[in-house]
């Protein structure tokens, strides 16, 4: 059984459509980022998968259960970390977990053996009952996690969860993560904006205008593209494109004043462009493909600049 099955969904706002159409699988134990431009629909899905809205259209199963009619049982597979903080910042950290807990029904001995084991993995003992308005980013990052572990869920699905940390705390972040799926057989569905941290993953769901254009291991993504990304700075990028265009006679692509390549063999390719063109170009860059190349090459678009 999958963790999550996500078919066909749309959304809509009014008139602007989310999601367009998204489907994706996530297997049991995964680690899937979602990773996308701001305004993909990232956060759209991140609210019905966890049932805090209503879905449209299409169909969301977790662990078979579908959010539409099942949204109990989808809530208590759940654990869910969301991007903005939903800690009490008056109360210490063991009180906020001990609030959420009492939302679960949890209680006596066990929920006192869960907050201790929740707060010794992530390395929290020594701040349990400081009041979390005193914690820096990282650590509220972190007690945020150990709320959302705290039931033991199948299924834990984070919102942008790195947002405002630190790449240092970003780290821990993601070893924590790798440790829950690896040591629990927890299955993690992260969004995320940030191209460095999505190869974090298992696997990485490349969202654009609300549809899944990619999904497949980092690696796999990137050799899909199947050789070197070239780059030439040029005066005139169209004019340049052009000339390669047909005097070698393959695809060169302008994006933001800058013509692209993909080829195989990246370094003859440079020796090639030089003796053809050279006189055309002022820089020319050659490097392995990056997920921005991949994002490149699935939407003609850049991911930064939507
Ligand atoms: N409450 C809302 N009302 C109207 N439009 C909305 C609302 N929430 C999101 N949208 C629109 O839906 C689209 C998808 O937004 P969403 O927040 O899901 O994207 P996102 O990928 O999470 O973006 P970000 O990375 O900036 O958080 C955007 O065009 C956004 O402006």
């Amino acid at each position: 059984m999958l963790a999550i099955r996500i078919a066909d969904v749309r959304y809509r706002y009014g008139d602007r459509e989310a999601l367009c159409g998204l489907s994706l699988d996530v297997a049991p134990g995964e680690t899937v980022t979602v990773l996308g431009p701001n305004g993909s629909g990232k956060s759209t899905l991140f609210r019905l998968i966890s049932t805090l809205m209503p879905m449209q259209q299409g169909e969301i199963d977790v662990f078979g259960c579908s959010v539409r009619t099942d949204a109990a049982r989808v809530r208590g597979a759940l654990g869910v970390v969301f991007q903005s903080p939903s800690l009490d910042k008056k109360l210490t950290v063991r009180e906020n977990l001990r609030c959420h807990a009492a939302m679960y029904g949890l209680g006596g001995l066990e929920l006192k053996r869960r907050i201790g084991e929740m707060l010794g993995r992530l390395k929290l003992e020594d701040r349990a009952g400081d009041r979390v308005e005193t914690l820096s980013g990282g650590l509220k990052r972190r007690v945020e996690l150990a709320k959302g572990m705290l039931h033991e869920p199948r299924l834990l699905v984070l919102d942008e969860p790195s947002t405002g940390l630190d790449p240092a705390a970003r780290s821990d972040l993601w070893r924590y993560l790798g440790e829950v799926s690896e040591q629990d057989g927890v299955t993690v569905v992260a969004t995320s904006h940030l191209l460095e941290e999505a190869e974090r993953a298992d696997r990485i769901a490349i969202v654009h205008q609300g549809q899944v254009v990619a999904c497949d291991t980092p690696t796999a993504l990137k050799s899909s593209l199947g050789g070197d990304a070239i780059t030439l700075r040029s005066a005139d990028p169209k004019a340049l494109a052009a000339a390669i265009e047909e005097k070698f006679n393959c695809p060169a692509q302008v994006l933001d004043g800058v013509v692209r390549l993909e080829q195989p063999d990246g370094h003859q390719w440079a020796s090639r462009l030089f003796e053809g063109v050279g006189d055309r170009f002022d820089e020319l860059t050659i490097g392995k493909p990056t997920l921005e190349d991949v994002f490149i090459a699935r939407t003609g678009h850049r991911f930064f600049a939507e």
